[in-house]
């Protein structure tokens, strides 16, 4: 099998000095997002599924430049909302590679995807409740369906992102095949579909191999079907000493535990492709040495990378200012009023001073797109690589992109006295 690159791109196999310059040229913090290494990401799920669907999972990271990367390669894009697909297309997604998951659809993304349907025909839209489909019809929708089933198994890295068992998403799997039965004639229905989770580790593939077995059998239930969709969730390693996920084992047992089908296996990993294609880089503000341990203020909090805070998920950080010194303990914390805005507690970094650069690793994955303007802080910008070039590709936000939605009562009166105001 061709690999399309090492599988483990840990935060020192970045160049450092080049980590360094960026910083001073476009300030911090800083994502840093290497297309190379999203297209070596690509490359290897497509020589380890080499007779699957891939879909790549927009919401990891949805910047142009990852979206057209991905594009050039074999992968299509799986979208989780109208503004989503919209990012597809504007980065040249034909029609017939997007799929649209809806979860629970506010009524403008419906109507918005059905129109961007009616121009591309071969979209395909995917839903997780009876509710979503007649909302569908009522909009004219009589095109590629593909139903998403609650398997009852969940996986992940957190409780938060174990999807598979939770009854928000999908229809309880053993409803599916008589849905399948009374909605055939009305649309034409290409796939079912699953997701267990986020961040599925190598050690333990039962859930996967689970929910990939029940999934073979409603395909053969429902029958006559173009593809059968496992999800995403192959997980990265983030610590130092975490193994790499061994694709060709997760594949193989993929393949074993979907049994014979007609219909095409179909995976959509978003994590996979980006995560460790990109860094955060943060400078150091404040150093406050308290008893046993140093606090170490950054620039980049909660609001630029929410992982930690939400998950308690561990990224590697550095000190590239001071590859070499002996290490401390330290806590590493951000600029924000929350006590868990906090990246690490205890971690040993080379001594860090006033001005140093941080790199927090594998930031690529839902990092730049779970950023927030909380505290009114405005978010990072984004730089990226290819080869030996570079580019910004999302400016930094200002303070006045933060403030700009705001309309005082002289620029918007409002007179109405509905109920909806009390
Ligand atoms: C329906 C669906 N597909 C794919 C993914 C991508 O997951 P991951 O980034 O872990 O591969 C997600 C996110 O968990 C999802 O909800
Ligand atoms: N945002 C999560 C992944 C969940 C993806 C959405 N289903 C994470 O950072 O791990």
């Amino acid at each position: 099998m061709s690999d399309g690159g090492p599988a483990v791109r840990r935060l020192a196999d970045w160049n450092r000095e080049r980590l360094l310059s960026l910083a001073d040229e476009f300030g911090s913090p800083l994502y840093v997002t290497d297309l190379q290494r999203v297209r070596e990401n690509c490359a290897r799920l497509l020589s380890a599924f080499p007779d699957a669907h891939v879909s790549y999972a927009v919401k990891a990271h949805a910047g142009r430049a990852v979206l057209e990367t991905v594009r050039e390669t074999d992968i299509d894009a799986e979208c989780a909302s109208a503004g989503e697909v919209e990012r597809a297309l504007a980065a040249g997604f034909p029609g017939d590679r997007i799929r649209y998951t809806a979860v629970n659809p506010p009524a403008a993304d419906l109507d918005h995807v059905v129109e961007r349907w009616e121009e591309n025909p071969e979209l395909t839209i995917t839903v997780g409740a009876t509710d979503t489909i007649d909302r569908l019809r009522e909009r004219g929708f009589d095109g590629r369906l593909c139903l998403r089933a609650n398997p009852g198994i969940g996986a992940g890295h957190h409780e938060k992102v174990r999807t598979g068992a939770h009854a928000k998403f999908g229809i309880p799997i053993d409803r599916v095949s008589d849905l399948a039965a009374g909605v055939r004639d009305e649309f034409d229905l290409v796939g079912v579909h699953a997701h267990a989770g986020s961040g599925i580790s190598g050690d333990d593939l039962s859930a996967h191999r689970e929910l990939v077995r029940r999934m073979g059998d409603l395909a053969r239930s429902v029958g006559d079907l173009e593809f059968v969709a496992v999800g995403g969730g192959f997980g990265v390693p983030y610590r130092e000493d975490e193994p790499a996920l061994d694709l060709a084992t997760v594949a193989d047992a993929t393949r074993e535990a979907l049994g014979g089908t007609d219909a095409q296996l179909a995976i959509e990993p978003g994590r996979y492709v980006v995560a460790d294609a990109g860094v955060l880089l943060s400078r150091v503000n404040t150093v406050k040495a308290v008893p046993e341990t140093t606090v170490v203020g950054i620039d980049a909090g909660m609001t630029s990378l929410l992982r930690p805070a939400m998950y308690d998920a561990y990224h590697a950080i550095s000190n590239l200012s001071r590859p070499d010194t002996e290490t401390v303990p330290t806590i590493v914390a951000g600029p924000v009023c929350e006590t868990s805005d906090v990246f690490a507690d205890g971690r040993p970094l080379s001594r860090p001073e006033r001005g140093d650069l941080l790199a927090l690793g594998n930031a690529g994955a839902y990092g730049y797109e779970m950023a927030s303007t909380y505290n009114s802080r405005p978010r990072p910008a984004e730089v990226v690589l290819d080869g030996d070039e570079f580019r910004l590709a999302r400016r930094r936000e200002t303070l006045d992109d933060v403030t700009s939605l705001e309309r005082t009562a002289s620029e918007h009166p409002h007179t109405d006295q509905a109920p909806h105001n009390l």
